[in-house]
């Protein structure tokens, strides 16, 4: 298993090792002990699936304290491009915006911190797992617009198919003007 930086403090790549013999394969999918050793110490306690057509874009959502969710995230099958978002209160990334492709080749995963908005769009018919460190709460979960003008997201898919919900996000900005998410 191997973790990768990325510019983001935090939000790291995990490119696992994949066994292959004439069985078929085997990887590692999650070891708290090498998260530990990169200063990493989630404690998951909810694991998700979603199933996306092709040309399917979900976000971006998080969920805001207390209930904030780091998730560790991985597709099963197919291609998703993840695309998150730096919004932790005075971080010196406030705003920046990090894609990975995931693929069910390489097997990737990306661990995106508590603080960060997430979406991802299915560059193929995919199946998107990925562990949490809180539970949904609802009351707590808060979207912005997927295309934010300031965020100018490139999801690379034409026409997206969205839930009525994700159709319907302020932008950031807005977030910002009301206080619901600050940078300071
Ligand atoms: C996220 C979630 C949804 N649900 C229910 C609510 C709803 O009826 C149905 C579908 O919910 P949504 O439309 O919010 O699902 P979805 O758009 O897939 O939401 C997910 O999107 C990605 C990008 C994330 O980052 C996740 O944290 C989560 O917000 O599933 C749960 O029961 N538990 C959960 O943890």
């Amino acid at each position: 298993m191997n973790i990768i930086k990325t510019g983001i403090e935090g939000l790291v790549e995990i490119i696992p090792t994949i066994y292959k013999d004439d069985r078929g394969w085997f990887f590692e999918l999650f070891r708290e002990d090498h998260f530990r050793n990169h200063g990493i110490n989630p404690k998951f306690i909810q694991d998700n699936q979603s199933f996306s057509k092709k040309g399917v874009v979900r976000g971006l959502h998080l969920q805001l304290d207390p209930y904030a969710q780091g998730k560790l995230v991985s597709v099963i099958s197919g291609k998703v491009l993840d695309v998150v978002v730096d919004l932790r209160k005075g971080s010196s990334t406030f705003g920046k915006v990090h894609y990975c492709t995931l693929d069910s080749e390489r097997r990737n995963l990306l661990f995106v911190p508590e603080g960060f908005a997430h979406g991802f769009s299915a560059l193929e018919d995919s199946i998107f797992f990925y562990k949490c460190t809180n539970t949904h709460h609802p009351g707590a979960e808060i979207g912005i617009r997927w295309n934010d003008p300031d965020l100018a997201i490139d999801w690379t898919v034409k026409e997206p198919l969205l839930s009525a919900k994700d159709k319907n996000h302020p932008t950031l900005n807005e977030l910002l003007i009301k206080s619901v998410i600050s940078r300071n």
